[in-house]
């Protein structure tokens, strides 16, 4: 039996692939185009691992991208070997160590119940730090500061070490921010006496437990046989350095991912892993994969066309079997009002021509402000739909609330949750009093809890007695929390801290809603604790289940919806039908990160991974207006639609208002000249060689364009069309540029200067 469960999953692999899954020792590397199966790969070599060489599941760890990617390559893994599967040691990085980092939190000086302050929690402290040592705020701002430590934190420079290197010293002075390695001092400590540690000391202090005691690090690698990793493009130094440790005694490490897919590196994400990773281990067995089998072939070679204008990229020859399929769709609105009503009735038109499913179609965005627009027309057509990411469930104020409360039950010593719930709901408890607390602690060097306990001896009247009676609200949660599960234990809280009663007074449609939510959070956590197979179910556990869920984990993927994402968020995921929105210059490629060659070429391969997640068909979509930062701004089409090859692409002809559309151009094309010279200015980094255009330059009427005649282009210069093909909106012409070579063009939106001679 077990024999024919093998061939079964053996001869789902192509040779290569299949290469990648039986030869399971030693350092691996697969570095392939997208949808050429390198999740598959790794589902199949750990499965293999198990069923063919018998290795134990717990001594396999593998790191994926989301937990929920981990959770579902562990149901693939489960239905090649059994319910075995269970106990292979899987998730993202953050979540995987950071239970290691309970288990050994005593080596660091944390206790094992430390809390895991997330973005926000964060921010608000730096904020608070900055107000003590009377900073400007608007120098120092939170952001800005949380990004810097951040920063520091990913290349493991410590404290210690930024405020000994001159170098930071100098660009922070540069930066008109001297003070910020003092900030980041007191940030660490303050996060110290919290017993909390943010999502960069998840990695930054296993790197420091795995550097500073051997017998831990050494205790691992005895445990660890196998190391997999996927998305292998997208890890920094310091989960690479974690990685290398580990797995430094048997070198059973396989990593894979595809350059051209990384987008992370505004997040420190470094390609450099890469080429890292054939130097450290000689020994590398370097697999390529080339076919894919995710999308169409004009899919496929349309991406292709895109990436092709990187330079920084390993040579790689993606193909497919698959279908031609149908042209990719490029769909021009009004406005971002218009462009939601277009996709949402392009969808329910496909939706009825291919009887298809909600949950085969996907929208992705650049950024999640985009979301409202398509969230609107959705819903007017009917069509069910969720959000991933955005102000997810648990970012809600009164979900955060409730939190806070079980934060601080949890770890008497969480500053931020202290704060946020000791004058929920109010009990008269002011700001200047919770902030004696905090200094009276940090002056005296006491433990924030000890400072409650007795706070009548350091405020005087009112305020000590009401900080008294929190404290034994505190206490007989605790005691609770010390006897039952999280689930009567965090209904208990709602009840008698008298957040439930609150919400239930108010009867606005908001304040309802913010009830409903309470009550879907408890009943979330009694799902936690109504789990069979888990084993320890307290609070504790159930808070750190939630600091490490991701966006993307909080979404109920069964669901029968169209899924509206940001890029960022969609990487390793298909959808049959996916809609690319918003396509327009400063959105797309982003003008916040536009500073380099280097950030277009990021951008770029964000539009790759956002094009290859299509399986069957692809639509393109950009609005002439859109709404940005409260304003009507006019926008460009992005130069990307330029950089797909022309033969793959048509003109969505049947949507939208042609009179509205020619009056906007006008408006669009009037403004042209003045855009180009700002362009001029700003696009000091675009891909090709920059033409000058003529002072004059006017992008012509092209419905006159004919063969044999010269033309301008804003970008590739001057050149003679030799093809004109199809007609109207699909209007194509083929230019033999004097410098720039030949390009095809799509008319309706290159911008060509007919020359009259
Ligand atoms: N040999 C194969 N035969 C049939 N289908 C395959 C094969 N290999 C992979 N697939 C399918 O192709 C699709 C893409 O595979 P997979 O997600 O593993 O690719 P990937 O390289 O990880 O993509 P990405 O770069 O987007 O992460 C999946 O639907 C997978 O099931
Ligand atoms: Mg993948």
């Amino acid at each position: 039996m077990a024999s024919e469960v093998q061939a079964d999953y053996l001869n789902e692999l192509n040779p290569p692939q299949r290469e990648g899954v039986v030869n399971t020792e030693g350092p691996t590397m697969l570095i392939a185009g997208a949808g050429s199966g390198k999740t598959r790969v790794l589902t199949y070599r750990i499965a293999h691992l198990i069923q063919h060489h018998h290795v134990e599941p717990f001594s396999i760890m593998a790191l994926t991208f989301t937990n929920k990617a981990a959770k579902e390559m562990r149901e693939r893994i489960e239905k090649i070997v059994g319910n075995e599967a269970r106990n292979l040691y899987m998730g993202t990085f953050h979540s995987v160590f950071a239970r290691i980092l309970r288990s050994e939190a005593s080596r660091l000086g944390f206790p094992s119940n430390f809390t895991i302050y997330d973005t926000d929690d964060s921010k608000t402290l730096i904020r608070q730090i900055v107000k003590q040592m009377k900073l400007d705020d608007k120098l120092y701002k939170a952001n800005v500061v949380l990004n810097r430590i951040s920063a520091a934190k990913n290349r493991l420079v410590s404290w210690q070490d930024y405020l000994n290197n001159p170098i930071y010293a100098q660009d922070d002075a540069d930066n008109m921010r001297p003070e910020m390695g003092k900030l980041y001092q007191t940030y660490v400590m303050r996060c110290f006496s919290a017993d909390a540690m943010d999502f960069d000391d998840l990695l930054f202090n296993t790197n420091v437990l795995f550097q500073e005691h051997p017998d831990v690090l050494n205790k691992y690698q005895q445990r660890f046989k196998y190391l997999l990793i996927d998305e292998f493009q997208d890890t920094n130094i310091s989960q690479y350095l974690i990685a290398k440790r580990l797995a430094a005694v048997r070198q059973n490490i396989a990593v894979v991912g595809d350059d051209a897919q990384s987008i992370y590196a505004f997040r420190g994400a470094d390609i450099q892993n890469i080429l890292n990773f054939e130097r450290d281990y000689p020994d590398l067995k370097v697999i390529k994969l080339e076919q894919n089998y995710r999308s169409t072939k004009t899919i496929v070679n349309a991406a292709n066309s895109v990436i092709n204008k990187n330079t920084a990229q390993l040579q790689k020859n993606v193909w497919t079997d698959n279908d031609e399929g149908d042209l990719i769709e490029l769909i021009k609105a009004t406005s971002d009002n218009e462009e939601g009503k277009l996709i949402a009735s392009a969808i329910f038109e496909t939706k009825m021509q291919t009887q298809s499913s909600n949950a085969e179609f996907a929208i992705l965005y650049r950024t999640n402000s985009q979301s409202r627009a398509m969230e609107e027309a959705l819903r007017r057509n009917n069509l069910k739909y969720r959000v991933v990411g955005g102000l997810s469930f648990y970012q809600r104020k009164e979900i955060k609330d409730l939190i806070a409360y079980l934060r601080f039950i949890v770890n008497p010593n969480d500053e931020q949750a202290m704060r946020r719930s000791i004058n929920l709901p109010k009990r008269g408890i002011g700001p200047g009093t919770i902030e004696k607390l905090v200094v009276v602690a940090s002056e005296e060097n006491q433990p924030l809890w000890n400072v409650m306990e007795n706070a009548k001896s350091y405020l005087g009247g009112r305020g000590g007695n009401q900080v008294d009676e929190y404290v034994t609200l505190i206490k007989s949660f605790r005691l609770t929390a010390e006897k039952k599960d999280a689930y009567d234990t965090a209904a208990l809280v709602a009840k008698n801290s008298g957040l439930l009663k609150e919400l239930y007074a108010d009867k606005t449609i908001e304040g309802m809603s913010r009830y409903e939510n309470v009550q879907e959070l408890l009943n979330a956590i009694k799902e936690f604790t109504d789990d069979k197979e888990r084993e320890d179910k307290s609070l504790s556990a159930f808070l750190q289940e939630v600091t490490l869920l991701t966006d993307e984990d909080r979404s109920d993927s069964n669901e029968e919806a169209v899924t509206l994402m940001t890029i960022h968020m969609a990487k390793g995921l298909e959808f049959n039908h996916v809609y690319i929105v918003g396509m327009e210059e400063d959105l797309f490629p982003s003008q916040m990160m536009l500073s380099s060659r280097a950030d277009l070429e990021e951008e770029r391969r964000l539009f790759y991974v956002a094009i290859t997640r299509a399986k069957k068909k692809l639509t393109l979509s950009y609005a002439l207006n859109r709404y940005r930062f409260g304003r009507l701004k006019n926008c460009e089409p992005s130069r990307f639609l330029e950089e797909i090859d022309p033969r793959f692409i048509k003109v969505n002809k049947k949507f939208g208002s042609r009179a509205a559309l020619s009056s906007a151009e006008s408006y669009v094309t009037k403004n042209f000249v003045n855009n180009l010279k700002k362009d001029q200015s700003n696009r000091k980094f675009a891909s090709a060689p920059q033409h000058k255009p003529s002072p004059d330059f006017q992008p012509s009427d092209t419905s006159g364009l004919q063969e044999g005649m010269r033309v301008e282009h804003a970008k590739f210069g001057f050149g003679k069309v030799t093809v004109i093909d199809a007609e109207g909106a699909n209007k194509k012409a083929k230019v033999e540029f004097d410098t720039a070579g030949e390009k095809t063009l799509l008319l309706s939106f290159a911008k060509l200067r007919i020359i009259e001679d």
